[in-house]
C-alpha cells in the first residue's frame, strides 16, 4: 500500500511515537511525507520514505495531487486543531481530497490507532 505521513508540528511527537510503535507494519508499505514529518520519522525509524516539499511550501497540495491521482491508499495526517496553520487553504484542500475519493485518512490518534490495526488485519484489502 502507499501511505501517506503528515503532522503539525504541535502533533509530530505524536505521530513519531505512534510510526515507532509501528514500525514493522509501516515499514512493508511505500511512505510518502511532507518534508519535516519524513525527516523526522527517517530520522528516528531509519524507515524509507519519499519526501515532498514542506507542508506550507506545497507539501500538503503534492499529496493532493497523489490523492487525486489515486495513488494513495491511506493517510495519517495528525492535525493541530488549536494552532492555526498559515497554510490552512492547503490543508483543507487536502482532507477534501481525501473524501472526494473516499480514502481512509486518520486525523488523530484514536482514529490512527484504528486504522493501523485495520491495516495489518488486511481490511484495506478487503474493502
Ligand atoms: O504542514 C504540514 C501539514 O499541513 C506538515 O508539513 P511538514 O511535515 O513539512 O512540517
Amino acid at each position: 500500500m502507499n501511505i501517506a505521513l503528515i503532522a503539525h508540528d504541535e502533533k509530530k511527537e505524536e505521530l513519531l511515537k505512534f510510526v515507532n510503535e509501528y514500525k514493522g507494519e509501516f515499514a512493508k508499505h511505500q511512505l510518502f511525507a511532507t518534508g519535516t514529518t519524513g525527516l523526522r520519522v527517517t530520522e528516528l525509524t531509519g524507515l524509507s520514505i519519499h519526501r515532498f516539499k514542506s507542508g506550507p511550501l506545497g507539501g500538503d497540495q503534492e499529496i493532493g495531487a497523489r490523492i487525486a491521482n489515486q495513488e494513495l491508499d491511506a493517510v495519517f495526517f495528525f492535525r493541530d486543531p488549536l494552532t492555526a496553520q498559515p497554510h490552512e487553504p492547503d490543508v483543507s484542500a487536502l482532507v477534501r481530497l481525501g473524501d472526494v475519493y473516499n480514502i481512509p485518512m486518520a486525523t488523530n490518534i484514536g482514529s490512527a490507532n484504528i486504522l493501523i490495526k485495520g491495516i495489518i488485519r488486511g481490511d484495506m484489502q478487503n474493502a
